[in-house]
């Protein structure tokens, strides 16, 4: 094929309920996109229905394409390989190779995830966004660093379409509920305390949706449910985003995916990417859910920089992760965070380090060096779950300082509490935060980390939210930030301790994760409990979707 040409490709998205076919041009024109969507029964997606659903309705979809690209002027591919139901992919992927054999064109099968950022991208000005990308099936934080695209953070449990979604099938609400939980929250004003579950970078969500649907039984206004639902959920979605663009400091933040269209969450994006000093992106509604051109725009892409596949290639793939995708398509040069960091997030210079909670500052405590810790209004969140979020993190952050001390940990101490400005002062630390020494290639230390944690899980206490920013390594190594932090004596919440570390040097460490993570572990078995907690964390990657 004369690659030197417009070339022309038709995708077929069909990973879920959605059937979709997009036709566009290597320009990045649209020329055609057009869903149909299979309404589930009450129980939910049946795979094998929607799959049928797709055989019908693929066909139908073709042939209103065709008539307006003709047949002849397609000269590639392109189909969803995955992530997705295996029917659905199966069904996309036949329909896929048949064209691609009877018009002799390459056939090319994408990932939807990736294809969701990539149509974003286009469709927008951002350059090397932090994508949230929000859906029925997933509920990521991606960003490109290393020459992938990594999962920094994501929920541990259901995603927040289905979330959603199930909840107003338990309202009696049509599919998807999404839209109408958006409509009843416009009109809700009281707001209710649900669970808000935010680990590391992580969430969960199957807790808070139990919990609404529990006030909606107890005859609370359906209104009042879902703002309460929303504010929650959708406050938890921007917190991780937060958190993710404080640790990768990224410029730009995108929002994708079929949960994209609630304007209460783009709202709240746009007021923290406006707090962080970040540019903010939403593609129009079109490109936002699943679509058809966004499969076809990565088949252009993969295929202009190299990529081709034979038809044995083209099996589904039903847990195709975001990092498994081989990226040949972004060439540093263009790209915002392999260019010597040029666009990264501004940090206000009064300020030594701003988190995703809170503003560091230095300064003096009578004779002692000092660090202040102030968690700061949060504009998104309406300000009852603020006040609570805020008073709550601070007064436990306190608590297990002093706590941790007592276990014989190196922390911190505390000089100051002010509850009413959330604010914190303790003692500075000198020393470098784990991130930077493992970055400059010190590994052996971490061995310390997992004696830490050994050391804090044996006292019966689960930190929440480790990463290596938050160990100082200094004459001896400190742990800090226990905002998160709680009392468990539960194994699953010690995994999940863990868990939450391990992925986090998984998405920052990427080159060095092996090493890193083994040196843990070896600290971590100095303790008696290691190996339940490491036998649990196996079966809690096995059955989440996430590992
Ligand atoms: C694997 C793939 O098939 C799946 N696709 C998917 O979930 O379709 P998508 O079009 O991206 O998103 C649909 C979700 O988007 C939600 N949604 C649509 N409009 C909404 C609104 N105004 N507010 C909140 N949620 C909304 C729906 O309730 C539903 O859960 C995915 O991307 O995970
Ligand atoms: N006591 C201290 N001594 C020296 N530096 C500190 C101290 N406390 C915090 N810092 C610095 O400030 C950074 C942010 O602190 P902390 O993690 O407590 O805030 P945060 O808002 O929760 O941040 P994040 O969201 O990144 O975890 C740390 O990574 C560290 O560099
Ligand atoms: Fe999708």
């Amino acid at each position: 094929m004369d690659t030197s040409k417009d070339l022309i490709c038709i995708g077929f998205e069909g990973t879920a309920e959605k059937t979709g076919v997009g036709i566009i041009t290597s320009k990045g024109e649209v020329l055609f996109n057009k869903t149909i969507i299979y309404t589930p029964p009450v129980q939910g997606i049946h795979p094998r229905e929607a799959a049928d659903h797709h055989a019908e309705t693929f066909v139908k979809l073709l042939k209103e394409a065709l008539t307006v690209v003709p047949i002849e002027k397609i000269d590639l591919v392109s189909f969803s390989l995955g992530p997705g139901l295996g029917p659905s992919l199966r069904v996309t992927a036949t329909t896929a190779r048949a064209l691609s054999l009877s018009i002799n064109k390459p056939i090319i099968g994408v990932n939807h995830c990736i294809s969701h950022v990539e149509i974003g991208k286009l469709k927008t000005d951002a350059v090397d966004p932090l994508t949230l990308y929000v859906s029925g099936g997933n509920t990521q934080v991606l960003a490109y660093t290393g020459k992938k695209y990594r999962v920094i953070g994501e929920t541990l449990d259901i995603a927040i379409g289905n979330c959603l979604d199930q909840f107003a099938r338990h309202c009696n609400m049509p599919h998807p509920g999404g839209v109408y939980v958006e409509k009843y929250a416009k009109d809700g004003n009281k707001f209710m305390k649900l669970p808000y579950t935010v680990k590391g970078m992580d969430i969960s969500l199957s807790g808070l949706l139990t919990a609404a649907m529990k006030k909606y039984d107890s005859k609370e206004r359906i209104e009042d449910v879902c703002y309460s639902l929303q504010e929650t959920s959708f406050s938890m979605l921007t917190e991780i985003t937060e958190r993710a663009l404080a640790h990768t400091n990224k410029a730009e933040v995108m929002l994708v995916g079929g949960v994209a269209a609630n304007n209460r969450l783009k709202e709240m994006l746009d007021v923290m990417c406006s707090e962080q000093n970040v540019d903010f992106y939403v593609p129009e509604r079109e490109f936002c859910g699943d679509n058809g051109a966004m499969i076809a725009w990565l088949g252009i892409l993969q295929y202009l920089n190299g990529k081709r596949m034979d038809l044995a290639d083209t099996k589904p793939i039903s847990n195709y992760r975001s990092d498994m995708v081989e990226v040949n398509w972004i060439h540093e040069e263009n790209n915002n965070s392999e260019n010597g960091n040029i666009k990264s997030r501004i940090i206000p210079e009064h300020l030594i380090g701003k988190g995703a909670e809170a503003d560091i500052s230095k300064g003096r405590y009578l004779e002692f060096e000092s660090i202040t810790k102030e968690r700061v209004k949060k504009g998104y969140r309406t300000s009852e779950l603020d006040e609570l979020i805020r008073m709550r993190r601070t007064v436990k952050e306190a608590r297990f300082l002093a706590a941790i001390k007592e276990l014989g940990i190196y922390a911190p101490s505390i000089f100051d509490i002010d509850k009413e400005n959330k604010k914190i002062a303790m003692s500075y630390i000198h020393g470098k935060i784990a991130k930077e020494k493992i970055e400059e290639g010190s590994i052996d230390f971490c061995e310390d980390l997992g004696k830490i944690i050994g050391k804090m899980h044996v006292g019966g206490i689960v930190h929440n939210d480790l990463t290596t920013s938050n160990f100082i390594v200094s004459d001896n190594t400190f742990v800090i930030d226990f905002g998160l932090g709680k009392y468990s004596d539960l194994v699953e919440d010690k995994a999940i301790d863990l868990i939450v570390l391990k992925k986090s040097i998984m998405s920052i460490h990427y080159d060095k994760f092996d090493r890193v993570w083994n040196k843990i572990v070896e600290g971590y078995k100095t303790y008696n409990l290691a190996e339940s907690v490491l036998e649990c964390m196996k079966e809690v990657e096995k059955r989440a979707r996430y590992l």
